[in-house]
């Protein structure tokens, strides 16, 4: 039996939650190859320490003074150490990293430090070897992530490991360099481990006992999700639940690794599992419900539309052109409606509206923006009926108007559009109505 345990920044952010850790680890022998994050928030005003590394990198780079923040890190690295009580010295690794930062070495070399020397620490504590992630988790020059090759040395150089320490969240690039993963990466870092294993569970351990119905900071007090589909989950995770990285699906499902979503906090509460498929009825009609903020909506009305072959495609190019990934395109007879991130929309505004003009010779062209997709996800709502009147009987009950509505073709998923203002009280609304009148 093989486990891969990744633990959260949450999880490492001192040395009383470090105990807590290997409390975890020792209770199961099957438990050796650890992937671990930066340290996290202690409290809720706190910084983590991936923040601190890219203000500290910002100052550098800015030829300011950067000495206090460096400090600053340091001292969480050594309450730690001393906390634990460790033989354990960091003071080359800071010259070092501080000789890196004056050459240069880059945004994601210093984001990646965090990970890096808890790795260190953690190895020490545990006494399991430590494998940097620099040597077995690959990028091209580009930055972009190399699966494959990951995989493939990530198998060799583990085979003949029985335990391990492999910090999460960075690789390196063929020049040596170091890459980061997006924000949350260390879980993609553990799903890579878990698939170049074939382990035979991948536990993910956070703050929260498992993947919860909605947003614990948004619904007080959530329900838990006992068991999930990853495509369930991807549709939540990519919607902004964001207790997984969207990314760390698709190196254990390629495997059929299930996950385990588990609290440090509360080790014996069985978290979530995620699974590929599963014959559980789900709690409730919904699974979940998850959302973001900050969309654009760009409505293009033009008489006889329908009729003129290739209309969506040219739309389409234009954004491709100016290199934006549009998120859905609900449709009428005359008009279509492109939703796009209104951060990367508006760096290019002028030029995508200009090249729409061209392109389809529209009657006209609105714009729309701060607005909020909500996504409902259920397996269990293909079995029932009347769930879009029931969203629709909530949001109308809480006076929440609906922009958009788009139902997956697999009738798992529903997605509403609403002003980002409405957000929160939308995903309280569709929560109480499902789940509160369940319960
Ligand atoms: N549906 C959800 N279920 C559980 N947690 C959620 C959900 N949506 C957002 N979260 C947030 O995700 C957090 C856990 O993810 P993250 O901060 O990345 O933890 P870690 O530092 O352990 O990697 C929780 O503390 C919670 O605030
Ligand atoms: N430390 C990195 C990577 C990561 O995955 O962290 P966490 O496990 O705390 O979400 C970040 O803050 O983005």
């Amino acid at each position: 039996m093989k486990k891969v345990v990744k633990f959260g920044g949450s999880s490492l952010a001192s040395a009383r939650q470090f105990k807590k850790v290997k409390a975890i680890i020792d209770a199961d022998k099957a438990r050796g190859y650890v992937v671990p994050s930066a340290p996290g928030k202690r409290d809720g005003k706190d910084t983590k320490v991936t923040d601190l590394l890219y203000q500290c990198y910002e100052a550098c780079a800015a030829g300011q003074s950067y000495k206090r923040i460096l400090d600053q890190i340091k001292k969480r690295f050594d309450d730690i150490i001393n906390g634990l009580d460790l033989d354990l010295n960091l003071d080359f690794e800071f010259d070092t990293i501080e000789e890196n930062f004056k050459n240069k070495a880059g945004r994601a070399y210093a984001a990646s430090r965090g990970e890096y020397l808890n790795g260190i620490i953690m190895s020490h504590y545990l006494g399991f070897p430590f494998v940097d992630a620099a040597d077995v988790v690959f990028f091209d020059e580009n930055g972009v992530f190399l699966p494959e090759k990951t995989n493939d040395e990530l198998e060799a150089r583990l085979a003949s490991m029985k335990q391990a320490v492999i910090p999460g969240f960075y690789g390196s690039k063929p020049d040596g360099s170091i890459a980061t993963f997006s924000r949350g990466g260390s879980d993609v870092t553990g799903s890579l481990v878990a698939r170049a294993l074939h382990a035979d569970l991948y536990e993910n351990w956070t703050d929260v006992s498992g993947f919860l119905v909605a947003d614990p900071r948004i619904v007080e007090d959530p329900a838990p999700i006992e068991t999930i589909t990853y495509r369930e989950l991807r549709e939540l995770s990519y919607m902004g639940a964001n207790v997984l990285h969207e990314d760390a699906i698709f190196p254990v499902r390629k495997e059929g690794i299930p996950i385990n979503i588990k609290n440090t906090n509360r080790p014996s509460d069985p978290g979530t599992m995620i699974v590929e498929s599963t014959s559980k009825k789900p709690s409730y009609t919904i699974t979940g419900v998850a959302g973001k903020k900050g969309f654009c909506s760009i409505v293009i009305d033009k008489a006889m539309m329908n009729s003129e072959i290739g209309f969506g495609r040219k739309v389409l190019e234009v954004l491709e052109k100016n290199n934006i990934s549009f998120e859905h395109l609900p449709s009428g007879i005359d008009t279509m409606t492109v939703y796009v991130h209104q951060s990367e929309f508006q760096e290019r505004e002028q030029a995508i509206i200009s090249g729409i003009h061209r392109a389809v010779h529209p009657d006209s062209i609105d714009l729309e923006s701060d607005l909020a997709l909500i996504a409902i996800v259920g397996r269990g709502m293909r079995s029932n009926l009347g769930v879009a009147a029931r969203i629709f009987a909530a949001l109308s009950h809480a006076r929440i108007n609906v922009k958009m509505i788009d139902q997956g073709s697999r009738e798992m998923n529903v997605i509403i559009g609403i002003r980002d203002e409405d957000f929160e009280n939308a995903i309280r609304a569709i929560y109480d109505v499902f789940v509160k009148t369940a319960l």
